[in-house]
């Protein structure tokens, strides 16, 4: 069994380490046995699924964001919509959680398009707002799994969601736009989230969900061994107490 994982953007897109979440994905499947290829798909380079992929697309800034909104308007965006309507594993994070919308309108009012892959957009801050910067903590429930997660959001543009059913509430922190206590998106199996740190490596269990789901479209019967998480509790706890002290 083999899992590529395609990571969008790996040289523009990697604010605050995203590119663990590449790794953390890769160490959880193959402790268990399932090579991985990591394959980097960069601009004007084509998605090349193979049946067993996960989609990692990292946070970057309005300037990477700007040569980016014009890469994914032809053929990549479209594919990224077809793989997301059918079930593909897609993880955006911030800066590509953004560009996942609709649109994002940035600090300097250009209003980027999106890939529409999820009903929502994102704004501007307004000149006397600030950037929404700190440690969060989201509980969510995914399908039958409820859990926490941890990570580190730092941006100026608030997110608003039409019909994209949130990936979380804000537990402590800011999320898509500080005001209506949701955090991310999600659709299907397509994520969008503030939260970076990288996120995976803190939040174990949502990267075994992602590994999980990623396989189960192939084999529906498909379950992860557990391994042992004491580093990577330690890691959540100690900041998620915090946050919730
Ligand atoms: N951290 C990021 O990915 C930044 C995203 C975006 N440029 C913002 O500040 O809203």
């Amino acid at each position: 069994m083999k899992l590529t994982v395609h990571h969008l953007y790996a040289d523009m897109m990697n604010l605050y380490g995203d590119r663990g979440n590449v790794i953390s994905i890769k160490k959880r499947a193959e402790w268990r046995g399932i090579s991985v290829e990591v394959v980097d798909v960069g601009l004007g380079e084509s998605l090349r699924p193979t049946g067993l992929d996960v989609f990692l697309f990292g946070g970057g800034q309005d300037r990477e964001q700007a040569l980016l909104a014009e890469d994914l308007s032809g053929s990549k965006g479209r594919d990224l919509r077809s793989l997301s309507e059918e079930g593909a594993v897609i993880l955006g994070v911030c800066g590509g959680y953004q560009l996942m919308g609709h649109h994002y309108e940035t600090a300097t009012g250009e209003k980027l398009p999106g890939v529409g892959l999820m009903d929502l957009h994102t704004e501007p801050r307004k000149p006397d707002e600030p950037r929404l910067i700190g440690n969060v903590l989201v509980s969510v429930e995914l399908d039958e799994k409820r859990g926490e997660l941890v990570g580190f959001e730092n941006h100026g543009g608030r997110t608003r969601l039409g019909t994209a059913e949130p990936l979380g509430r804000v537990v402590s922190g800011f999320g898509n736009n500080g005001e209506d206590g949701t955090e991310g998106a999600r659709k299907l199996n397509t994520f969008g989230t503030y939260l970076h740190g990288s996120l995976l490596p803190k939040n174990p269990w949502f990267t075994d969900h992602l590994i999980e789901t990623a396989v189960r479209r192939k084999d529906d019967s498909f379950r992860l061994e557990p391994l042992d998480d004491t580093t990577e509790v330690y890691a959540f706890d100690s900041i998620a107490s915090r946050l919730r002290a």
